[in-house]
């Protein structure tokens, strides 16, 4: 399939597609320093169900950079851009850390285009304002790089850095690839963003998911957002970091059929 690309907002948005168009409509959202191929196997696993659209959100992937910096709302706008230049309505929201938090905010801007979240490895605030700004200050002086090593031990267990060396190499490029301007312009999105309030209007059905070795949004950070969400439910992954799409594409992918066939939005 060709790239797919739509004006969003000032800039271009990079996506993919996939799946019967009349299907229930499911939008997946990475994270930080990722694109919309950390979705592959899930969005292979799912498609015969779901009309399924990933994305790159700006700054990162193919997607333009745009004007950096960059606050949660306006990622939050660019998805709800697509989802209009794609004429889709309703959607469910898989999001992923960040794109967890993107998925909030959608539900907070427009909570009747959002049927159903599944949050996974996110939280109403992620990390403290000390945190981000230590990060962006070592990115502006060092580069990505400088921070490889380190992101991956955030990001993947170390069960997968040890038996998958390859395809750790390859997540560390894919990170280090992203833009600085577009990362740094999501550092500060994630410095400034804190849907703390709005999680307690959330009123769609929402499935909260955490790997055990997560070190970037531990499970107790995810479980307190879950509980902050009327009626969340909340799964553990055992063994897994905080990227359960690469990690375990597999459990995922049977956490969202379950989830979505018990709330009926399949
Ligand atoms: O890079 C990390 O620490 C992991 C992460 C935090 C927010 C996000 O989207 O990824």
């Amino acid at each position: 399939m060709s790239l797919q690309v739509a004006p969003v907002n000032g800039t271009h948005i990079h996506y993919s597609q996939s799946g019967p168009k009349n299907g229930p409509a499911l939008v997946f959202a990475n994270s930080l320093g990722t694109d919309l191929r950390i979705w592959d196997d899930v969005v292979d696993a799912l498609s015969s169900t779901f009309n399924i659209v990933t994305y790159d959100k700006r700054g990162h992937g193919l997607s333009g950079i745009g004007d950096a910096p960059y606050d949660v709302a306006l990622h939050a706008n660019d998805l709800i851009g697509l989802l209009d230049y794609l004429g889709l309505d309703q959607v469910i929201i898989c999001g992923l850390s960040v794109g967890g938090l993107i998925a909030q905010k959608v539900t907070e801007l427009v909570p009747n285009r959002v049927r159903g979240l599944i949050l996974c490895d996110t939280a109403a605030k992620l990390g403290d304002y000390d945190s981000w700004n230590t990060r962006i200050e070592a990115i502006k002086a060092d580069g990505i790089a400088s921070m490889g090593d380190a992101i991956m031990e955030r990001w993947l267990s170390p069960t997968f850095r040890k038996e998958r060396v390859l395809e750790t190499a390859m997540y560390r490029d894919m990170l280090v690839r992203t833009t600085v301007e577009g990362y740094i312009g999501t550092c500060i999105a994630l410095r400034d963003g804190d849907l703390r309030d709005a999680a307690a209007k959330i009123a769609v059905p929402t499935l909260c998911i955490c790997g055990s070795e997560d070190l970037a949004t531990p499970p107790d950070v995810v479980r307190a957002t879950a509980d902050m969400i009327p009626n969340a439910e909340f799964e553990l992954i055992d063994g897994v970091g905080h990227l359960p799409c690469i990690e375990t594409p597999e459990l995922l992918t049977r956490l969202i059929d379950r989830f979505t066939k018990e709330k009926n939005l399949v």
